[in-house]
């Protein structure tokens, strides 16, 4: 049996994440266990954690940590520039961890993407794009998956105006591709349904109110269904998310961010789960952020990292 333990980096201390991560521990600890990339410092006060040099021994007890340094206390809701190297830093060392085989998968507490950018120039959109540079792949795909409903946004972290431009064939078709293999492999669904949203308003109404339905996505979806996919699409993104609507597929294939985040988080905020698919080794993340607004008032629900835990330990096996 694979005893080896996730790592967890701790993401931007000025948020949720440690007090998130501590009550996690509390709950699924036991059953996954995890190590807590992070300085113990940050960690709230009264957590029993205790310091590991490796992997080795993390069963049980107290929250095992692997510490690493970061230049500054953390002030909850504060996020302070000089601990961005240290964001960063936790983040690297878990794939590498992971990548080593020491770890069976990686689980990313929140940042703060533009506290990254001002404090270490931060180059990448956020997790996602560092993860697959690091992992040098050219690929990978984000999913927000929860019991009620699983979407794909095909594009992520760039403006709304920059979404018809990026609206690629080619990425339509790996986004897909990527998608439909990983509902078999780590979900376990043999043969996946696929619901692809249009762009436009009503799916571009024939035309009427613009082209990308019909000129782009229509095309793709065309050419995978001849390749033996269960697509549906484009299809009016407005009516693909009441109940009738998501039984009839496993997971919806968006155009944008918030065209299928919105759903899920109105669906499945406390357990929803985002997982990156395309890497070689196993990630997830809560499908929240850093929440500062409530950071360090005891308030947090860990619910979603919990089930992002769960996720990964299972995809891991
Ligand atoms: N995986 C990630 O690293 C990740 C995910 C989403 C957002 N972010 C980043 O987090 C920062 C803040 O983003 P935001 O304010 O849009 O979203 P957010 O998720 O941090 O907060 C949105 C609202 O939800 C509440 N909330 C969030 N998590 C909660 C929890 N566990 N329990 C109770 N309430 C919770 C917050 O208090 C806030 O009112 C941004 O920089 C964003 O890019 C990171
Ligand atoms: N777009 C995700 C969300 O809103 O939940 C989140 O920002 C993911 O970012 P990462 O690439 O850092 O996982």
């Amino acid at each position: 049996m694979d005893k080896r333990p996730l790592v967890m980096s701790c993401g931007d201390p000025s948020g949720i994440g440690p007090e998130i991560a501590a009550k996690a521990w509390d709950v699924v600890g036991r059953d996954c266990p995890f190590v807590w990339l992070g300085d113990p410092r940050h960690l709230p006060g009264g957590v029993a954690y205790r310091v590991v040099q490796d992997l080795a021994d993390c069963g049980g007890g107290a929250m095992p940590v692997l510490p690493v340094a970061f230049a500054a206390p953390a002030r909850a809701g504060q996020p302070d520039p000089a601990n961005a190297a240290g964001v960063i830093e936790a983040v690297r060392r878990g794939v590498e961890l992971v990548q080593s085989g020491a770890a069976r998968g990686l689980v990313t507490c929140p940042i703060h993407k533009a506290a990254l950018k001002a404090g270490a120039g931060f180059g990448f959109p956020g997790h996602t794009e560092y993860l697959a540079h690091l992992a040098g792949v050219d690929r990978v795909v984000m999913m927000l998956a929860s019991g009620a409903l699983r979407v794909v946004p095909v594009t992520i972290h760039i403006p709304v105006s920059e979404v018809p431009g990026a609206l690629t064939p080619t990425l339509l078709e790996d986004t897909i591709r990527i998608t439909h293999a990983a509902l078999i492999r780590d979900f376990g669904i043999a043969a996946p349904r696929l619901a692809v949203a249009g762009l436009n308003p009503h799916a571009g109404e024939d035309g009427t109110m613009g082209h990308e339905d019909r000129d782009v996505i229509a095309p793709v979806i065309a050419r995978l269904r001849a390749d033996g996919l269960d697509l549906r699409g484009p299809l009016p993104a407005d009516t693909m998310f009441h109940a009738p609507a998501r039984a009839r597929y496993d997971a919806a294939i968006c155009m944008y961010h918030d065209q299928a985040l919105i759903p899920i988080k109105t669906l499945a905020f406390d357990e929803g789960v985002n997982v990156t698919l395309g890497l070689p080794f196993v990630r997830s993340s809560p499908d929240h952020g850093t929440a500062y607004d409530i950071a360090g008032q005891g308030v947090a629900k860990p619910d979603s990292l919990i089930a992002a835990i769960r996720m990964a330990w299972n995809m891991g096996a």
